[in-house]
C-alpha cells in the first residue's frame, strides 16, 4: 500500500519507534551522537561506581570481545565504533541515555521531531488512543527526550516507555509479548509504527498491527516491508480507539 490513500486502523495503544519514525535519524546521529561521543570517557570515569554504568562497561567488554581488564580508552574505542556503525548495543545506549538525560537536563540538547508527527499524536491522544514508545535509545532518554520537543513537553501524551533492557531486543517477537502484556491489550489492539523492516517482521510475528513508515532520506527509506501497509508521514495514517 501507497500513502495516497489514508490508512485507517483502529488500536487501543499506539507504540512509536523513534529513529526514523518520528524522528529524523540524521539528527539522532548528528546532533545527539556529537554530544555523547567526547563525554563518553569523562562519564564512565567520573560514575564508575553506578551500577548501571559499571554493568554497561562490563557488557561492552563482553560483547566486543576485549580482555577482561580492558581499559576506559578501549571501551570507548568499540563504543566509538558502535555509533560510528549506529549498532543499538544495549551497553552504549544505557551510557549515550545518561549523557543524553544530562544534557537535556542543561538545555544542552533538544529532541527533534518531523513536522507530521506532534499534531498527529496530540489529535490521537485526544481521541482516547493511548500512545507508548519502543525505542533501542534507552528509557532514561526517552523521556526527556520528549520533555525537550520543539513544542515543549509531549510527556502527556505517553503512558509508557519501552526499550531493549525492559522489553528485550526490538527485531524478536518475544519484546512485543512483553510489552503487550505490560500493558494488558491484546496483540491486535495494539499497533506499531517503525521504519525497520526487522522490526516489522517481529511485532507482525507477536500478532501485533503495524505500520512502516518509509521516509525520504531516513535509512530505510524504499525497503521491502514485506505485507506491511506503507506510509511516509503520520498525516496518512488515522488510528481511532475501539
Ligand atoms: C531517545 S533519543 C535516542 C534514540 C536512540 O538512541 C536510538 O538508537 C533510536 O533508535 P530507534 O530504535 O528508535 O530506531
Ligand atoms: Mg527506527
Amino acid at each position: 500500500m501507497t500513502d495516497t490513500a489514508p490508512l485507517s486502523l483502529t488500536a487501543r495503544t499506539l507504540v512509536v519507534d523513534l529513529e526514523g519514525t518520528t524522528s529524523a535519524a540524521g539528527f539522532i546521529l548528528g546532533d545527539l551522537y556529537d554530544y555523547a561521543r567526547p563525554r563518553l570517557q569523562s562519564w564512565l570515569d567520573a560514575h564508575a561506581n553506578d551500577a548501571a554504568v559499571a554493568e554497561a562497561r562490563a557488557q561492552a567488554i563482553v560483547d566486543a570481545g576485549l580482555p577482561s581488564g580492558a581499559d576506559t580508552e578501549q571501551v570507548v574505542g568499540v563504543l566509538h565504533d558502535w555509533m560510528a556503525q549506529d549498532v543499538k548495543a544495549t551497553p552504549l545506549k544505557t551510557l549515550q541515555g545518561q549523557i543524553w538525560a544530562e544534557g537535556f537536563r542543561r538545555g544542552e540538547i533538544n529532541s527533534h521531531f518531523f513536522d507530521d508527527v506532534i499534531p498527529r499524536l496530540r489529535a490521537w491522544h485526544l481521541n482516547g488512543v493511548e500512545i507508548a514508545v519502543f525505542s533501542s535509545g534507552s528509557v532514561t532518554s526517552q523521556v526527556p527526550w520528549f520533555r525537550h520537543s520543539p513544542d515543549g513537553d509531549l510527556t502527556p501524551l505517553i503512558t509508557d516507555y519501552f526499550d531493549t533492557v525492559n522489553a528485550g531486543p526490538k527485531k524478536v517477537a518475544s519484546s512485543y509479548d512483553a510489552i503487550a502484556a505490560r500493558l494488558g491489550v491484546d496483540p491486535g489492539e495494539l499497533v506499531f509504527f517503525t521504519d525497520n523492516p526487522d522490526e516489522v517482521r517481529a511485532a507482525q510475528n507477536a500478532g501485533w498491527q503495524v505500520v512502516a513508515f518509509s521516509r525520504e532520506g531516513e535509512p530505510f527509506f524504499g525497503a521491502d516491508f514485506g505485507t506491511a501497509p506503507v506510509v511516509s508521514s503520520f498525516e496518512h495514517v488515522e488510528v481511532t480507539a475501539p
